[in-house]
């Protein structure tokens, strides 16, 4: 691996869009703003007029592909071209009419599932329209498509089942996959497949077959805040069975009723899978979302060096938190190594933090990996691990961070002879607590005043989604240590009020804000790999956009409003590693990178149709 690691710096402050990033960068802030809103706004909605598509849907074809329809938006002359007259009413509509009509329909449903439900309609009949109106309104509607909503509507996947969408692929019907699949990509040219297996759904566990529901919110993630062709994805729901009693007694599950598939089977199947990917989408991105605890880690491990594979959860998660830890930091003026991490959760997730974290320490203050792992404490749902607990309750992958037995031979247990948090806290005096168990409320007062007790400033990122399973509610952790804590939170929650009045915004520790632009960088590099590299490259450009870095005030990472701006700044800075290390698979330079990315991004505008028999279907 070839790279050098660079501390946080605002170089890159020119090209994106929040006022945070731009302080102090050469022109009036307000000028600077303008240009920055302008260019913003051209991003997202370039001039329709500027697109002209060749198209060769007719009548209610046209009007039924979600791709292509533009409802009431179509021209009188397209109206003529297409076989459309009779078929709309006569007025013609802009984007923004239908955006206001659209907005106003979806304000009339009263809860979030409501909505939810309402936003997948549009996206099964207009694209344009669905990621134009989430653009409009960014952070009110991604808590509805993704967490926390959308843990709920997976939860009911097959109560609310109207309309399929991406791939099936079912453990029974496996002497099929090749055909199916091949079916499925007909004449796309699929750059990225966002799988799950849905046995660790967000924080609500084994969701069988609704399942699809987190493959095609990560899909649709994907474009709206990295621009990614949506006919260029494909979400898909490998369907082992589920261990889900309460799926496996529901007469209406539409999924697979028979329990989870394991073993050699299990792994032969998805063997079959990704092997029929390598040989007939070689260069696309094979995104893993939600895997169980035991295979998510393991199946990245197998493939990551044949294939551009990357596991969001283990890596995304550990990119973003990264970041966050980076600013964090940058606040407490001190280094990511001399920080004392517990993280509570030793899951996908959790491992997949401390590995990433662990190795930027290595990088950035050039300590040994031995003393690196020195670091962590990691708690699971056994206490700490720790080496008495053996081998049923360590996994493979977590050996690196087992604490040993002597260290602890003084400090209280419970009956079962495990050591809890409470007690890590008081014995570690930890500055960095991390959540991600899925137990809601386990960072307790008590835990927190502890931890206030042994450092000024604790860091404390409650990730467990959707918001019902956060480890604390960042409102009480922010008055448990009298605004001092720096917090952030994997779902979205309202900021909390400082002893002075102020508003502490508590910013979205979310894989959302990084693994779009991580998978976007790797597909318009085309590199064979997603690399570590890659990957720290990411997570060091999305902390440099930190507005902490400016107002320690400020959240700790980019609004969820400049999710789209920080992608493509990450995907920047990936593409660019790729080049780096020698792995892209394109034929243009490394200068080239920030405008190839800009002019590869997919744009919710609907452009100008002309007909053409050879053209789009
Ligand atoms: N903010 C973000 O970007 C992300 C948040 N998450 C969240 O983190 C949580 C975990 O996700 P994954 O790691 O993917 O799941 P996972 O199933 O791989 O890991 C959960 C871990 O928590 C442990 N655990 C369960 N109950 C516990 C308890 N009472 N005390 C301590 N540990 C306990 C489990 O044994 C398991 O090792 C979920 O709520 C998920 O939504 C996950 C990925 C990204
Ligand atoms: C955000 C995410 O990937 C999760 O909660 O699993
Ligand atoms: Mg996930």
């Amino acid at each position: 691996m070839r790279m050098r690691w660079r501390k946080p710096n605002n170089r890159h402050c020119h090209s994106v869009a929040s006022s945070a990033f731009t302080r102090g960068c050469g022109p009036s802030p307000t000028q600077v703003q303008l240009n920055i809103l302008q260019k913003l706004a051209k991003i997202m909605f370039p001039m329709s007029s500027e697109l002209v598509f060749k198209v060769a849907l007719h009548g209610d074809t046209l009007l039924t592909s979600p791709r292509w329809n533009k409802g009431t938006a179509f021209t009188k002359e397209e109206r003529k071209d297409f076989g459309l007259m009779g078929r709309l009413p006569s007025r013609v509509n802009t984007i923004e009419e239908q955006c206001e009509r659209a907005y106003d329909q979806l304000r009339s449903h009263e809860s979030p599932i409501q909505k939810n439900s309402f936003l997948q309609s549009l996206k099964e009949q207009n694209w344009v329209l669905y990621y134009s109106l989430l653009s409009r309104h960014l952070k009110e509607l991604t808590s509805i498509i993704y967490t926390p909503t959308e843990a709920e509507a997976i939860a009911k996947y097959s109560h609310l089942f109207r309309r399929s969408e991406g791939l099936f692929l079912a453990f029974p019907d496996r002497g099929s996959m090749e055909e199916d699949f091949l079916e499925q990509i007909r004449g796309k040219d699929i750059e990225l497949i966002v799988c799950t297996d849905a046995e660790a759904i967000l924080g609500i566990g084994d969701q069988g077959v609704g399942g699809i529901g987190i493959s095609s919110a990560k899909s649709a993630i994907y474009t709206l805040l990295a621009g990614i062709n949506p006919t260029k994805a494909l979400s898909v729901t490998l369907d082992v069975g589920t261990d889900n009693e309460t799926l496996l007694n529901d007469h209406l599950y539409v999924g697979w009723p028979s329990g989870r598939v394991r073993g050699v089977e299990y792994d032969k199947f998805i063997d079959k899978f990704v092997q029929l990917i390598r040989k007939h989408q070689p260069h696309c991105l094979l995104h893993f979302e939600d895997f169980g605890v035991t295979n998510a880690q393991r199946l990245l491990e197998l493939y990551r060096n044949e294939h551009s594979v990357f596991n969001d959860d283990i890596q995304g998660t550990g990119a973003v938190t990264l970041a966050a830890l980076m600013a964090a930091v940058g606040v407490t003026k001190s280094k990511l190594a001399d920080q004392r991490y517990v993280i509570f959760g030793a899951g996908s997730a959790g491992l997949g933090i401390a590995k990433q974290v662990r190795d930027a320490i290595i990088l950035t203050d050039g300590v040994s990996r031995e003393e690196a792992n020195k670091k962590f404490y990691l708690v699971d749902r056994f206490g700490l691990i720790k080496q008495s607990l053996g081998p049923d309750k360590i996994r493979p992958a977590l050996l690196e961070f087992v604490r040993p037995d002597e260290e602890w031979s003084n400090v209280p247990t419970n009956d079962a002879g495990e050591v809890e948090l409470l007690e890590i806290v008081k014995k570690v005096r930890p500055t960095v607590l991390i959540g991600c168990s899925t137990k809601g409320g386990a960072f307790t007062e008590r835990v927190v005043r502890t931890m206030k007790e042994g450092c000024e400033r604790p860091i404390i990122l409650p990730l467990s989604n959707p918001s019902n399973l956060v480890e604390v509610d960042p409102k009480d952790a922010n008055d448990w240590t009298e605004g001092m804590a720096l917090l952030a939170t994997g779902s979205p929650f309202p900021p909390a009020k400082m002893p002075n009045g102020k508003d502490y915004v508590i910013a979205e520790c979310n894989n959302a804000l990084i693994y779009p632009g991580l998978g976007f960088g790797s597909m318009l590099s085309q590199s064979r790999q997603m690399t570590d590299g890659m990957i720290i490259a990411g997570a060091q450009r999305l902390a440099a956009l930190s507005p902490a870095l400016k107002d320690p005030d400020s959240g700790l990472l980019p609004d969820f409003q400049d999710a789209p701006a920080a992608n493509l700044e990450v995907a920047i800075a990936v593409a660019e590693q790729a080049f780096d290390e020698g792995i892209q698979g394109v034929s243009w330079s490394r200068e080239e990178v920030r405008t190839k990315a800009e002019d590869k991004q997919w744009k919710p505008v609907y452009g100008r149709y002309e007909y053409d028999e050879q053209g789009a279907k």
